[in-house]
């Protein structure tokens, strides 16, 4: 074992560096693929996409009405012949004779001579019936501009250019930007694979819990947070305290995984699973200077990162927001997310000599921040209610109201 616990704690910075050079061969030359946009949702453009049309398509209404000359419909109201009708999916191009009018439905190409829409609204046939358009007569009661209601081909992207950005996480919005230009797949980022790995006799996933156990919490917080993260998760496994049984889920997982990453098991009790199979394999055990997360190791086993970090809930949370977002945002090419500096509102305590991360609420401009609950690492459902963790700084006692205080965000 490198690494002494009992030596000086490392400082939060110290590991975030180490934590950041472990992962820094993973971010090197991201691998690529292709995928169908049903299944790129929350995934990373590896390059810009170029729109191969331009959008809208075609020229088109944006109204149910009239397409006509504006000229023609300077004066109202006015009378004119309707010469036909133009629903959506017309695909035969149409041509408007002046004096006349066509009746158009939203989204049918607008013919050519026409150059306004006038809405059903301002009309009305004074000749002829909705489902009998056959020598009908419109009355124009209101005068359109050239191009009202006009919707020009290209007015929207043209063809050539950048419809999403390089590095750009796909959302709702720019699927359908894909979807409408026709695009069917897309080449995004390969996500790390992320192997998560619980320990503890204790815990168990679903059932009543006996005297003494404790629901797994902690494997289904970092599935959700290494995907928010742009990774995707290789597999999740949990073990009781005997190191046979975390020996064998931990070499399933790195077969299949970029990195891994364990939850308890590591502190200076007995039963530190983790820490007993991690420790022959030249794993790093240290103490960091901070609360939560102070018992952290970090070991690479055939090749495989590993990061330990402490079980208390929100020690492994706080670990991960700390040490893995960043690093792993940056392998799938997303920004990191910097913590910023705003007010508490309310006087806090800190413990000398180890950088505390409270969980805080943000009033509701942002800009200031009260605790959300106790320090403590065991305080679940405390964190579920903060917005932001409160990083106290090493050396800070007691921070008054009204102190700047930097907060990273959840
Ligand atoms: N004598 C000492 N005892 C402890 C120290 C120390 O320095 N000296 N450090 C404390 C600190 S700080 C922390 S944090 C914990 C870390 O311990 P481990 O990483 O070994 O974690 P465990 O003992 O396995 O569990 C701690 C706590 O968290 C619960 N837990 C664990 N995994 C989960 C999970 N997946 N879901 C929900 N809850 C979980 C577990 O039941 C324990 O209550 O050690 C302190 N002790
Ligand atoms: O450092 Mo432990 O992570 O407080 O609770």
């Amino acid at each position: 074992m490198t690494g002494d616990p009992s030596a000086r704690p490392r400082s939060v910075e110290e590991h975030a560096a180490l934590v950041a050079r472990m992962l820094e061969p993973l971010s090197e030359e991201p691998a690529e693929e292709s995928v169908p946009l049903d299944h790129a949702l929350g995934r990373v453009t590896a390059e810009e996409v170029r729109s191969q049309v331009d959008l809208p398509l075609f020229r088109n209404s944006q109204m149910d009405g009239y397409a006509v000359r504006s000229a023609d419909v300077h004066e109202v109201p006015v009378a004119l012949e309707v010469t036909g009708d133009i629903p959506a999916g017309h695909t035969t191009p149409v041509s408007l004779v002046a004096g006349t009018a066509l009746r158009i439905m939203t989204g049918a190409p607008v013919p050519t001579g026409a150059d306004t829409i006038v809405p059903v609204e301002d009309t009305e046939l004074v000749l002829g019936r909705d489902d009998d358009l056959s020598g009908a007569i419109v009355e124009i009661r209101r005068s359109r501009r050239r191009g009202e209601y006009v919707r020009e081909r290209g007015s929207d992207v043209r063809r050539g250019d950048v419809l999403v950005p390089a590095r750009t996480r796909l959302a709702p919005r720019h699927l359908a930007a894909l979807a409408a230009a026709g695009v069917e797949s897309v080449t995004v980022r390969a996500r790390l694979r992320v192997g998560i790995l619980t320990s503890g006799t204790e815990l168990i996933a679903t059932g009543t819990p006996g005297f003494g156990q404790v629901y797994d919490a902690n494997g289904i917080a970092l599935a959700a947070l290494v995907q928010e993260a742009g990774a995707t998760v290789s597999v999740r496994a949990s073990s009781d305290d005997d190191p046979a049984a975390f020996e064998r889920i931990l070499d399933d997982a790195l077969r299949t995984s970029d990195l891994i990453i364990t939850s308890g098991g590591i502190s200076r009790g007995a039963y530190e699973v983790v820490r007993e199979v991690l420790h022959p394999r030249g794993a790093d055990v240290t103490t960091v200077a901070m609360q939560p997360g102070g018992p952290q190791a970090t070991a690479v086993v055939g090749g495989v990162p590993v990061f330990a970090f402490p079980g208390n809930p929100v020690s492994t949370q706080v670990s991960f927001v700390v040490f893995l977002r960043d690093p792993l945002r940056a392998a799938a090419g997303l920004p990191g997310i910097p913590p910023r500096e705003v007010t508490l509102r309310e006087p806090v305590r800190s413990i000398p000599g180890r950088r505390q991360f409270l969980r805080g609420v943000l009033d509701g401009a942002g800009a200031a921040v009260s605790p959300a609950s106790g320090p403590s690492s065991h305080l679940v459902a405390g964190m579920a209610k903060a917005d932001v963790l409160i990083d106290l700084p090493e050396e800070a006692e007691t921070l008054e109201a009204g102190s700047p205080v930097t907060v990273w965000t959840l």
